[in-house]
């Protein structure tokens, strides 16, 4: 479990997280919901360690992070597992060599034999056995991401992070991309947070869901919970979502998302 607990970040006189206090549940998708600007980026980055809060504490699994020493911030580093918004994948390496690249940084004395049968093994979980030897450039987005998530649970992370994993991917491949993730967490009880502005990842792989608003937490709950709240921030922000006003509009016409997702696809 990761504990937030109070934390204050401000860029010049402009405050962005004004008090921020919340947690995020071990072997669950955590997601930190909210529309642009709110500060989920900044509170990713003062978790990870790329920034440091003005106030409050952050605390993994009962270790203190914030203002601990470099050795214990170092320990619960190489714990963390990074997928980023673009992937940010070494375009110079192969699929293969990508996905080792944490394993030759954080674990030296693992084999070459030992890697490969972890890389391996990653690229099988992934979907991706057959694609080690290509290059980034060759890539799909969908298959991208993939890579971005065989690197970050390569070296066995404890807690993954995920900044917008669906930018960029079309609605299915960003449906198959949550589940991969989902999966991934509850199979080997990782603690996942993932930022996310995306309605869809909320019905699909919401265990459990902080909404931010002006750098504040205005609620948390689960993907059952979650249209019942009764804060306005939070209601318009599911009601503007597309995804609700198509499930409205065929509402409101006698239909419903389920019954049309149950139709077999008309040849056109
Ligand atoms: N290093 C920085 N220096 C100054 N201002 C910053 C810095 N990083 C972020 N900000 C500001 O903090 C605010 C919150 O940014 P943040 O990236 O956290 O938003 P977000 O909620 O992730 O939005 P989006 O969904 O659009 O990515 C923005 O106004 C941004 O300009």
């Amino acid at each position: 479990m990761i504990e937030i607990h109070n934390i204050h970040k401000s860029f010049g006189d402009a405050p962005i997280l004004k008090g921020v206090t919340c947690t995020f549940e071990t072997g669950k998708c955590n997601l930190v919901l909210g529309g642009s600007g709110t500060g989920k980026s900044v509170l990713l980055k003062c978790i990870v360690g790329l920034l440091k809060p003005d106030i409050g504490s952050i605390t993994f699994d009962g270790t203190v992070f914030t203002n601990n020493k470099i050795e214990i911030r170092q320990e619960i580093r190489k714990q963390i597992g990074m997928l980023f918004q673009a992937s940010a994948l070494f375009d110079s390496m192969n699929v293969f060599e990508n996905v080792e690249f944490p394993l030759r940084m954080l674990t030296p004395d693992m084999s070459r034999a030992e890697r490969r049968d972890r890389v391996e093994f990653c690229l099988k979980r992934v979907g991706l056995e057959a694609a080690g030897n290509k290059m980034p450039s060759e890539l799909s987005g969908g298959m991208k991401k993939r890579v971005g998530i065989a690197r970050a649970i390569a070296p066995n992370c404890t807690y993954l992070f995920c900044d917008e994993p669906n930018s960029g991917l079309d609605p299915l491949t960003s449906i198959k991309i949550d589940e991969l993730i989902y999966e991934i967490t509850h199979e080997y009880n990782i603690t996942t947070v993932i930022i996310t502005h995306d309605m869809n990842s909320v019905v699909e792989i919401g265990d459990h869901i902080v909404y931010l608003h002006k750098g504040q937490k205005l609620w948390d709950g689960t993907k059952d919970e979650i249209l019942n709240a009764q804060v306005p921030e939070l209601k318009e922000f599911i009601f503007s979502s597309s995804l609700v006003r198509a499930a409205k509009r065929i509402e409101m016409e006698g239909g419903s998302l389920e019954e049309i997702r149950q139709e077999p696809s008309k040849d056109i």
